[in-house]
């Protein structure tokens, strides 16, 4: 289980008249999405679908603070992401977000502890023992031997589910996946798509889901497709 207590809650997710451009080298900017109002509750959870190239991992990383809109208000409770600096953003996302990638971002040649670990390292060469025993404790929960000598010998479906307890080891209010499950077969898809909505559940994180997995799209409570450069109800 997360062991460690939730930071403050991450309160509702609020969009307002969101412009989200990327750089293009002819135009300067090309517009990818435009958002005029949402807003989600805290503890909810939401799957955005769309084709290749739409934006759903750029919509998540502003979503996030990893990148800032045109645009808008991106506000979790009374903080506007998209009115801060970057180290604050940071700030804000290290205390608040656990992030999931289709690519696991695991770093090869640690252990499967020592991965789940590593959030507990900024700033620091050591984990706390009270933290070791919640990686632990999380990596019993998913199903993943925390000993594996190096994380390169698991399956990809372990992989992930270690990288979820890595998302999961401060208790996130804010849980965000990018394509979870689209690397693994469909069992082991089943299965990590079965762990983060569980767990988000439990932890009464907000999640949010980028995917093209129908299966576990059907699991998020609300579900919005970008068609064009809209987000839509499917
Ligand atoms: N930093 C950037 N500079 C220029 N173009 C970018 C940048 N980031 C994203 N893009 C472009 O924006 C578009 C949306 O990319 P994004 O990765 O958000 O799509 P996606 O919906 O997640 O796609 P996929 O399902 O293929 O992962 C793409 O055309 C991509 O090439």
């Amino acid at each position: 289980m997360p062991a460690s207590p939730a930071v403050e809650p991450s309160g509702t997710l609020s969009l307002r008249g969101l412009e989200i451009a990327v750089p293009d080298r002819a135009a300067g900017w090309r517009p990818l999405l435009t958002v005029p109002e949402l807003d989600l509750p805290a503890g909810a959870s939401l799957g955005i679908e769309g084709g290749s190239g739409a934006g759903k991992t750029t919509l998540l990383h502003i979503l996030a603070g990893i990148a800032t809109p045109r645009a808008g208000r991106v506000a979790w409770g009374e903080t506007d992401l998209a009115a801060l600096p970057a180290p604050a953003r940071d700030a804000w996302r290290r205390r608040h977000v656990g992030m999931v990638f289709q690519d696991f971002h695991l770093v090869e040649g640690l252990s499967s502890l020592a991965n789940v670990l590593l959030p507990a390292l900024f700033g620091r060469t050591r984990a706390s023992a009270a933290e070791r025993a919640a990686a632990m404790a999380l990596l019993d929960r998913l199903g993943v031997r925390g000993d594996v000598a190096d994380v390169a010998a698991l399956s990809r479906g372990e992989r992930q589910r270690v990288a979820l307890a890595r998302a999961l080891l401060f208790r996130p209010p804010v849980l965000i996946a990018d394509e979870p499950t689209a690397s693994l077969d469909a069992e082991a898809g089943a299965t990590v798509g079965d762990l983060l909505v569980g767990l988000a559940a439990e932890t009464g994180a907000t999640l949010l889901v980028a995917s093209h997995d129908r299966a576990l799209l059907g699991r998020l409570q609300w579900q919005l497709r970008i068609v064009g450069n809209c987000l839509v109800t499917p």
